[in-house]
């Protein structure tokens, strides 16, 4: 076994007082690698850490926080590859989806780096004679970031480069079973320029680094993505504390593709495919509840079920493999449970659900497919974050719409049509704050606003230049030129 990966904190990499291990869900005899565990203690550490090099840094020059997010993004991409082998191996997707998602992390460092540059600022006329009014945006603090497994370096890179881009400084705490990736980009950033202190990783479990972040009165605003359940208690602990924090919460969805009877089946049957299935489904964004209309609805069926039944779901570092396994035992259950749940809500379970196994022990599922669902079962309203998605019938567009509506959440929503008439009309009328047409309800760009209505998101959105809103304060000055 290699040494135990440490935690960053002020500059220096420090062992932690617990160790945890990264398991492959693609075999679970190997050991990805073992991690430093932090405890209440190292995390006020790295808290510590970045409030002493927070003021030196908010007023920091663009070029420095262009230098620095600019030499990460290089050494990012030039990685690629071993980058993703490692995602792939840590996570469970599929190689070609873990090197596509560390190229996405490179762009995002790139596109903050040219952020920094980016003149900001508005300067004005007062109401009142001669005064004038300025409008600039500052730093807001220390931000704590914690991050779910299934985007190890995405997630991560999303909310570390504008927080860093617009001034901040970051104590960063990764989903305790994926730490593997997290920890490779920290040591990127750490080799980046940065001063010490401005970035620290704290590896560890939520209910100690996350919630010793949320309670710490120097911590100024958290950004989370991962379950309802954490988001709903970072919520209410940021508004508890004094002072109050900002906070950005990124949560579950439950997001329809509603399949018109005129829509290119083919066209259809792979947004489905990629929407439920790509990265084990294991998406906020994942298309679980497909909702489809009369007339088209057998033959969508038959065709997805043929393209389903022919996924090669393998060790996701086997070349071919296009569905790797569930990340965890605990996520097995949970799918396995709604598979459960939804037989006996009366849903058909008409294909797939079934445990596979390959030559190496892992937690490799088939994906299955629901028909017959209602919108009420638990199956279409509850995120089930697996490799299971639910067919409902839908009498026509009107009540296609208002299906895909009826749910908690409002991440993003899908239709597969070929009438301007419906997309147009889907796209105004759609409660989600994303919305495709003709395209997977996963699967995003780096470089515009990314986020949900409803219960999926609070607070501002994350990604492209809207990342601003969360990482920045602004701040009104009056001057009287005497
Ligand atoms: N919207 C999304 O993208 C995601 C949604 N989910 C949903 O959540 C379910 C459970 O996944 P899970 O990983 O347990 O999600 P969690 O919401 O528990 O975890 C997300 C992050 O929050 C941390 N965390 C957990 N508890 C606390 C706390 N009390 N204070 C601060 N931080 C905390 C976790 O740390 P640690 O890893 O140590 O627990 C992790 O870093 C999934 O089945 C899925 O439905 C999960 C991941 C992503
Ligand atoms: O669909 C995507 O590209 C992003 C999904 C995502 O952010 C998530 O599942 O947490």
């Amino acid at each position: 076994m290699n040494a135990i990966l440490k935690n960053y904190i002020a500059g220096d990499w420090v062992e932690g007082p617990g160790i945890s291990r990264n398991i492959n869900p693609s075999n679970t005899n190997d050991i990805v690698g073992e991690y430093a565990k932090a405890d209440p203690a190292q995390t006020q550490k790295a808290i510590a850490a970045a409030k002493a090099a927070f003021p030196a840094w908010s007023r920091s020059t663009p070029q420095e926080r262009f230098d620095a997010l600019n030499r990460v993004s290089i050494e990012i991409l030039a990685r690629k590859e071993e980058l993703g082998r490692l995602l792939a191996r840590e996570e469970g997707k599929t190689l070609p989806e873990g090197i596509g998602e560390v190229a996405r992390a490179g762009q995002i460092f790139a596109f903050f780096a040219g952020e920094a540059l980016r003149l900001t600022g508005e300067k004005g006329a007062s109401v009142r004679p001669g005064l004038e009014v300025e409008i600039t945006r500052e730093a807001v603090g220390i931000v704590g970031l914690i991050t779910p497994w299934n985007f190890p370096i995405a997630i991560p890179a999303w909310k570390i480069a504008p927080a860093l881009c617009y001034g901040n400084t970051v104590v960063f705490k990764p989903a305790e079973i994926v730490p593997g990736s997290a920890h490779a980009l920290s040591e990127i950033i750490a080799r980046s320029g940065l001063p010490a202190g401005v970035f620290n990783l704290v590896m560890g479990s939520g209910s100690v680094v996350g919630q010793t972040m949320l309670e710490h009165p120097d911590v100024a605003a958290i950004s989370f993505t991962g379950s309802v359940g954490t988001g709903r208690r970072i919520a209410q602990t940021c508004v508890a504390s004094t002072p109050m924090k900002k906070f950005q919460l990124e949560m579950g969805g439950k997001n329809p593709l509603v399949v018109l009877d005129d829509a290119d089946v083919k066209v259809a049957v792979e947004a489905a495919v990629n929407g439920a299935f790509f990265s084990t489904g294991q998406r906020c964004t994942a298309s679980s509840r497909l909702i489809v209309t009369e007339g088209i609805h057998d033959r969508f069926v038959e065709a997805l079920t043929e393209r389903v039944k022919g996924l090669v779901v393998d060790d996701a570092l086997k070349a071919g493999t296009q569905m790797g396994p569930v990340v965890d035992q605990t996520q097995l259950d949970q799918d396995l449970r709604y598979l459960q749940i939804g037989k006996e809500e009366g849903a058909r379970l008409h294909w797939g659900g079934e445990m596979l196994n390959r030559e190496t022990p892992g937690f490799y599922m088939q994906p299955a497919i629901f028909t017959g669902a209602a919108n009420a079962m638990r199956i279409a309203r509850e995120e089930i974050f697996g490799p299971v998605a639910c067919v409902i019938r839908a009498k026509d567009y009107d009540e296609a719409l208002a299906l895909a509506n009826d749910t908690e959440f409002g991440l993003a929503a899908g239709i597969c049509t070929t009438s301007l008439k419906y997309a147009s009309h889907f796209k105004r009328n759609s409660e989600a704050g994303m919305v495709m047409v003709n395209l997977p309800t996963a699967g995003v760009d780096y470089h515009v606003p990314f986020g949900g209505r409803k219960g999926s998101s609070y607070g501002a959105r994350e990604q492209g230049a809207y990342a601003r809103e969360f990482y920045t304060i602004v701040k009104t000055a009056y001057i009287n030129p005497v």
